[in-house]
């Protein structure tokens, strides 16, 4: 491996409170220096990133790698380098795989599997309940013991508040948080997109806000009971920003998570029934963006999450009833994010600060992850040019999943280079 040091870059890493001109050096898998002018002797493989920011790598704490299950969607192999395309270097898998992820050997099955064909880190979430069905507690102990960062039945809300009560009072116990999907699962049964006059002009059974509202509730309340720590996945709807923000001015140990579909589109991209607009949760009214982007801002919602949920243009190229929900994401978020910095709604270092540092805190220290650039951290490094254009091309995806509505769409903001332990993975041409 080569020493590397990048130069003339402009260090954003909100972490350590660091927005400015400084160089960094790489070695040995880990940052060794970062100052001005005068590097540590040795030899150096320059990086020139003038005109350019370094930030470190991307974490996301919600993505569909597919694997065991349903490889035609996805692998371990391919997720993992379509994060690297898109700035991560650490990205956290949902267990909704087939066999779920929901006791130890199936931990460590992913585990090794990143180990051997990861281009990325893979940090696995286990399931809440055995199976994914909702009925009895998985083996969260021992899924503890081998690494998992937190606990999900994410593609379901847990039905059951008994059960969901335990399950926090066992992951508090082991210091990890009980990660939700939101979705009060009557009121969204059958339902294709946000319920309101697009659902009905389309003829497509609705999603109500209230599906999400209404669990968000429930689980503040339960978190409140049990002191646990609850992190809500992929939030939608202005109504659960402001039961978010009521909860955390209560002192209750809730984080959130946005996505960048939800963050820049609405439910009009569903208009013309196009499947790669179906998501769950739906894409909903620009008021709920822009409550969305009011709780970025001030902090209510504490990270950016891809939910990168990958499937096969033969999956999407059906019915819209029967088309499966999901976006590919990884490859396009910090472009589409990027829209938020040059309409002047979000500013750049905002929306670093929500890719690294506050993932990193939600995963609160495990496996060595402090999405910062200080000497002895993990040598994980995105060099990214804001004012790059360019074309969304599906053709080019290194995921299997080309499932995204931004499919011909022009992007200003790319990621040139992403560095992982040391290692160039990746390199924009
Ligand atoms: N978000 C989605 O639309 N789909 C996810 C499941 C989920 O995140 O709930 C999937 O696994 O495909
Ligand atoms: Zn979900
Ligand atoms: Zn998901």
């Amino acid at each position: 491996m080569k020493n590397i040091l990048i130069t003339n870059g402009r260090l954003i890493d909100p972490a350590l409170g660091i927005d400015g001109k400084l160089d960094v050096a790489l070695a040995g898998g880990k940052v060794v220096w970062t100052g001005n002018g005068h590097p540590p002797e040795g030899q150096w493989e320059i990086i020139e990133a003038e005109g350019k920011i370094v930030a470190p790598g991307f974490i996301d704490l919600h993505c569909h790698l597919r694997q065991p299950g349903s490889e035609h969607k996805e692998t371990i192999a391919t997720g993992t380098q379509a994060a690297a395309r898109g700035g991560f270097t650490t990205v956290c898998a949902m267990p909704n795989t087939d066999p779920p992820i929901d006791n130890q050997v199936a931990t460590a099955f992913i585990l090794n599997t990143t180990a051997a064909e990861g281009a990325v880190r893979v940090l696995p979430i286990g399931c809440i309940s055995r199976g994914r069905r909702g009925e009895q507690l998985a083996e969260l102990g021992e899924m503890a013991e081998f690494g998992v960062i937190g606990f999900s039945d994410d593609g379901s809300s847990v039905p059951s508040a008994r059960l969901l009560k335990q399950a926090m009072e066992y992951a508090s116990t082991l210091g990890l948080p009980v990660l939700e999907h939101c979705e009060e699962m009557s009121l969204a049964e059958g339902g294709q997109v946000n319920e309101g006059i697009i659902a009905t002009r389309l003829g497509l059974a609705g999603i109500p806000n209230a599906a999400e509202d209404i669990i968000v509730a429930r689980d503040i309340a339960l978190a409140r009971l049990t002191g646990a720590r609850l992190h809500l996945c992929h939030i939608s709807t202005r109504g659960a920003v402001s039961l978010i923000r009521q909860a955390k001015a209560e002192g209750i140990r809730v984080s959130a998570e946005v996505t960048p579909h939800h963050l820049t589109l609405t439910e009009a991209r569903c208009l013309n029934y196009e499947t790669n607009a179906k998501v769950n949760p739906p894409l909903r009214t620009s008021a709920d963006v822009e409550a969305l982007i009011a709780g970025l801002i001030d902090g209510t919602i504490d990270a950016v999450a891809t939910d990168h949920a990958p499937h096969t243009d033969n999956d999407k190229c059906c019915e819209f009833n029967l088309a499966p929900f999901g976006i590919s994401g990884l490859e396009t978020a910090f472009g589409s994010l990027m829209k938020l910095v040059h309409t002047g709604r979000v500013p750049l270092e905002l929306i670093i600060e929500k890719l690294t540092a506050a993932p990193a805190r939600i995963i609160g220290g495990l496996h060595g992850i402090t999405g910062s650039l200080k000497p002895g951290d993990p040598a994980d490094v995105v060099i990214l040019d804001p004012n790059a254009e360019w074309t969304v091309d599906i053709s080019v995806f290194v995921s299997k999943g080309r499932n995204t509505p931004l499919a011909g769409e022009q992007l200003k903001g790319q990621v040139a280079l992403t560095i992982y332990g040391g290692k160039i993975i990746y390199q924009a041409d």
